[in-house]
């Protein structure tokens, strides 16, 4: 019998291609997120963010958000997507300073 998966198990994610790609989801972020910041865990840029609240953490969302914006104007797809990453690991990160699981903002789309 098959293991229930964990946070930190990789999740196959078909990319627009005949072959799919090994890659972290966003529920698997959030879970290991959620893991990170429940054992309070030491050295963690999720854990430090925390600390630093709500007011912090969404300067960080609109600064990301700019990066993004900016380079899908200047640059190429991949750097976009990187930038698309960061924004999305600060969106999680402020899901947990508010308590809000996957769920709740699911609902709404
Ligand atoms: N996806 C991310 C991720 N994206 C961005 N970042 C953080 O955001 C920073 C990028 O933002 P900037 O370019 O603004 O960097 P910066 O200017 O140095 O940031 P500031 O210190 O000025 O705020 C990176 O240096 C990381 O600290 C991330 N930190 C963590 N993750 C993921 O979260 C997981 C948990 O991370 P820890 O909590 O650090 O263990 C990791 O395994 C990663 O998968």
């Amino acid at each position: 019998m098959n293991a229930s998966p964990t946070a930190d198990d990789p999740v196959e994610v078909p990319v627009g291609t005949a072959v799919p790609i090994t890659a972290k989801s966003f529920e698997t972020l959030f879970g290991e997120l959620t893991a990170k910041a429940e054992r309070a865990e030491e050295g963690s840029r999720t854990v430090e963010l925390l600390g630093l609240g709500v007011h912090a953490i969404g300067k960080k969302i609109v600064e990301e958000a700019a990066e993004v914006w900016m380079a899908a104007e200047y640059e190429d797809g991949d750097r976009t997507a990187e930038e698309i990453s960061q924004l999305l690991y600060h969106v999680q990160v402020l899901m947990l300073a508010r308590d809000l699981k996957l769920e709740d903002v699911y609902k709404h789309l």
